[in-house]
């Protein structure tokens, strides 16, 4: 988990009393206070100022207005509560997440435009104890707190009333007016707006009082699951009841903060998730508010997707993020494995940028987090700092010294510190006496799942007795272990006595230790020894890496760094200080923003396909006397599914085909990559359709038995090295195999490795066109999982465009020409044709489209021809329409077939799934007039 601190605050009563944004401690808000120093005192501030980036980013795109509301969605609020019965709250700052709340603080602040609130659980309570003060409640006059009226306040408001006992449940109750209390010095004193969300144990009487008993539930699921697979951490197997009611508690708690947010949302607000705590969060939202913009933000890792199926609510926490517009990571790596975990996992199509899923695309980015590192300076050179900075100096007078400060958690890897250190003892002895390890470690409240904390820490205490018994004597210890949380003051002046700053985390977000180190160490250069497994090793580049597991190794970087030149490690630390700064949690929280903002900005850009307006179309064909149909096969009339030869219609496809066929107005033709063989076994029955198979290389008329062959003349001889080509990737892409027809081929991935197959497709492709392609006239087209080459003279566009053209001329008498057949159905051959309806889902299906947009109006009506895509209407197509999946089509079938028989004339079949003539009235009846 990112961002932890030592930072530890007094207690405060926040009331009226205390200015909004500077409550009686200044300190207070976030551990320590943003840095206002270099800015202009707020009193005199004419408008926001924006950050350097802001203003950047803003010139390159100054359409960017970075405005607005932002509501951060975040587990606890930046303070622990202490419950007083009928007073004022105590809030206390809470430990770890400072740079987030640091993040907070300045959204709130009048250094940037947006009006910002944050969205949290109150935290653990603890118990409450009898009144210490008179409430500094708010006054009475207040609509807000209504229920603070001395006639209706289920609670005594005057400190001489006796208090009702609380009532026999055991656990905290908390009366609505105490709630309300809260929630007032939340939202008005604390200089952020904090809107807290209540978890209860008990949800029927939540109006009057709130009971909270087992109060650890609500982080359990997070902490136990996620927290866990996150880190690459695992159980033992076990029988999963625990799992189901954690589960249950984590989706509820999920839920109660989309209620809240709804509570407060307004259309246009961004909405900024944080943390594994609330991954459902996002989907949730979404479902409630359709156009609302989510950014979410993982302050941990993200592992592989090999790590991420063990999990077994897997597919449950991918889709909850995928509500969002933008996910951000720590790092590049992290933002990798989540793509691929959405493509491995929920079959999502993801390249590093993004995940195309449910028809939309959310985009993902690695933004790592930063400290405020201005306020984080100022801190750490303070006077009461240097008090406690010359006592560790003198203390370890002519030592060097190696700090470390880490939760006591086994992911923080300080077992691997303590045997890198006793390998550097052992390998470098001169060293001995020399140089001491002042380790300090905080507990942690995450359990863990192989034993718990008590593993880890009794396996460093070994280490820590080991190394002093092996290299210690009477009067000096290498190893120096203080289990125990530090002051501020301790904590900043134990980094800036650091010679080296030592971080050997086997799995981590974001280390904010090594971020404050290297601020620390602006004068005096300490060397920063840095694990390759920290996010923030993508960021801290030029610190020295190292791998924990290799204690040889780090033992030899620990050496380095001590025996470093100062000019050396001054260079070191110019860098480091320099990105330290520059990148601090402004610039993260503006950034994301700004990435947000972008995407938005992007999305709306690009234009939208409006979904088939089925009144409209249903009007048009009712009134047309000539119309034709053409009719895409896989992915349009069926689903996709993994094997092509289960592509087989349904009986709502044939009945519903079937009915437009056996209308005399209507030419019905089924245009499709499969081969002849297919569609005549699959509805070559039905004698009335026409058919064009292998992408136009052969053609069925309506009535007609015989296909006729137009790739009859062409040179096939490509066939030959395509074949070979394709056959080479399959003996080296297990799953994938080659489909040949009588003229296309069609190599098919779906069932190799979902990420190793678009790959080596992508390979293939321009193997085949860097040779065959060049050679011979042929396309190599990237199909569903597929590619296929066929002759480039044939598309699907070229058959819609002769159907075109022999449909709208008398054509009959002509023999070769598609309306030439000799059905009782065959189309009227003598008007132009007044309706046309082209479907199809992929690449091929857009030659279709194209060559139907390019027809003149003498020929059809522009408006009378419905194109339609079938998918998401953010697809990129040359379609006028779109609809979202073929059971759709087989609707819109259905609606058009069925039309025939409006007016109370005996429909000839049966009823076609949901459409029946009292939906059809209904959409008939909402035909707006021409
Ligand atoms: O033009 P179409 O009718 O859309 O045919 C295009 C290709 O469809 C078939 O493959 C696709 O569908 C299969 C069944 O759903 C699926 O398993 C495969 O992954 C898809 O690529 C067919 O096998 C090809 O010959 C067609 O060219």
């Amino acid at each position: 988990m990112a961002a932890m601190s030592s930072s530890m605050g007094e207690a405060i009563s926040p009331g009226l009393n205390n200015p909004p944004g500077g409550i009686g401690n200044p300190e207070l808000g976030n551990g320590f206070p943003l840095d206002n120093s270099e800015d202009v005192p707020p009193s005199r501030h004419s408008g926001p100022v924006k950050t350097k980036f802001l203003e950047e980013m803003m010139s390159e795109n100054p359409s960017l207005a970075l405005t607005g509301n932002v509501i951060s969605a975040n587990f606890n609020i930046p303070y622990s509560l202490k419950y007083r019965l009928g007073a004022d709250w105590e809030l206390k700052p809470r430990r770890g997440q400072s740079a987030l709340f640091d993040s907070f603080s300045y959204l709130s602040s009048d250094k940037t435009s947006w009006s910002h609130r944050v969205v949290a659980w109150t935290g653990e309570i603890e118990a409450p104890s009898t009144p210490i003060s008179p409430p500094i409640t708010p006054p009475s006059t207040t609509v807000h707190l209504s229920s603070l009226n001395s006639l209706s306040a289920p609670v005594p408001l005057d400190k001489e009333s006796r208090l009702p006992s609380p009532p026999l449940t055991e656990g905290v109750h908390i009366p609505r007016a105490d709630q309300e209390r809260l929630e007032y010095q939340l939202s008005h004193t604390t200089g952020i707006k904090i809107l807290p969300v209540w978890l209860a144990d008990d949800t029927e009487n939540t109006e009057i009082e709130l009971i909270l008993k087992d109060q650890a539930r609500w982080r359990r699921y997070a902490e136990n699951e996620l927290y866990t697979m996150l880190h690459y951490k695992q159980h033992d197997p076990n029988d999963g009841r625990a799992e189901r009611t954690q589960w249950a508690d984590y989706y509820r708690m999920n839920q109660l903060f989309a209620n809240k947010i709804l509570e407060v949302y307004k259309p246009g607000d961004i909405v900024v998730v944080h943390d594994y705590f609330l991954m459902l969060l996002p989907s949730m939202l979404r479902q409630k508010a359709p156009h609302m913009y989510i950014a979410f933000f993982l302050h941990s890792p993200f592992p592989s997707s090999e790590f991420l199926r063990c999990l077994p609510r897997r597919k449950e926490v991918l889709e909850g993020m995928l509500g969002s517009n933008l996910i951000g990571f720590q790092s590049y790596g992290y933002s990798r494995h989540f793509s691929s975990c959405c493509t491995r996992i929920l079959g999502f199509p993801s390249d590093p940028r993004g995940v195309d899923a449910y028809g939309a695309r959310v985009e993902v980015a690695s933004v790592a987090i930063g400290i405020d590192a201005k306020k984080a300076e100022r801190f750490a050179f303070s006077e009461s700092v240097n008090d406690k900075y010359a006592a560790l100096k003198k203390m370890y007078e002519g030592k060097k010294v190696i700090v470390g400060r880490d939760r006591l958690d086994s992911v923080r890897g300080v077992a691997q510190k303590l045997q890198a250190f006793q390998r550097f003892l052992e390998r470098y002895p001169e060293w001995n006496e020399r140089v001491v390890l002042v380790q300090v470690t905080s507990p942690t409240n995450i359990e863990d799942p192989k034993g718990g904390e008590n593993t880890t820490s009794t396996r460093v205490n070994e280490l820590v007795l080991k190394i002093n018994g092996m290299y210690g004597s009477l009067g000096f210890s290498p190893v120096l272990h203080y289990p125990q949380y530090l002051t501020e003051d301790e904590y900043f002046a134990l980094l800036r006595a650091g010679d080296i700053g030592l971080i050997t985390s086997v799995r981590d977000g974001m280390n904010t230790t090594s971020l404050e180190y290297v601020v620390c160490q602006k004068d005096s250069y300490g060397p920063l020894i840095l694990s390759e497994f920290s996010g923030t090793a993508g960021s801290l580049t030029d610190a020295i890496r190292i791998n924990p597991w290799d204690s040889t190794g780090v033992a030899d970087q620990i050496n380095r760094a001590l025996v470093m030149s100062e000019g050396e490690r001054k260079a070191m630390q110019e860098s480091l200080y320099s990105h330290v700064k520059s990148h601090d949690v402004r610039y993260w929280i503006d950034h994301l923003l700004h990435r947000i903002m972008d995407v938005l900005a992007q999305s709306k850009n690009k234009v939208a396909t409006p979904l088939l307006d089925r009144s409209l179309m249903l009007r048009r064909y009712t009134t047309a006397k000539k119309r034709l149909f053409m009719f895409d096969y896989d992915g349009t009339l069926t689903p996709i599914v993994r094997e092509p030869a289960a592509a087989v219609p349904s009986a709502r496809v044939i009945e519903g085909i079937k009915a437009l066929a056996n209308d005399h107005r209507n030419a019905v033709w089924i245009i499709s990559g499969r081969d002849q063989e297919f569609l005549k076994q699959n509805l070559g029955h039905i004698s009335e359709l026409g058919f064009s198979a292998e992408h136009g290389s052969f053609m069925r008329h309506p009535g007609e038995l015989e296909w006729e062959d137009l790739t009859a003349t062409l040179d096939m001889s490509w066939r030959e090295k395509v074949n070979d080509v394709f056959q080479k990737y399959t003996d080296r892409i297990p799953g994938s195999f080659v489909e040949r027809k009588k003229c296309a081929i069609t190599w098919h991935y779906r069932l190799a490795d979902p990420e190793l197959g678009p790959h080596m497709a992508e390979e293939c492709k321009k193997e085949l066109e860097g040779t065959v392609a060049k050679q011979w006239d042929v396309e190599v087209m990237p199909g569903k999982a597929n590619l296929e080459v066929r002759p480039t003279f044939i598309s699907k566009g070229e058959i819609a465009k002769r159907l075109v053209a022999s449909y709208n001329k008398d054509m009959s008498q002509i023999p070769g020409s598609p309306v030439a057949g000799t059905g009782e159905n065959q189309v009227d051959s003598g008007s132009i044709i007044e309706f046309i309806m082209c479907a199809g889902d992929d690449t091929t299906d857009e030659d279709m489209f194209r060559a139907l947009n390019n027809v003149g109006c003498a020929d059809v009506d522009p408006g009378h021809i419905f194109t339609v895509t079938v998918g998401a209407s953010t697809k990129p197509t040359l379609a006028r329409w779109h609809i979202l999946e073929p059971e759709d089509v087989i609707e819109c079938i259905a609606l058009l077939g069925d039309s025939a028989f409006e007016g109370g004339k005996r429909p000839r079949m049966e009823r076609l799934g949901s459409v029946n003539f009292g939906a059809l009235s209904a959409v008939v009846g909402h035909i707006p007039e021409q």
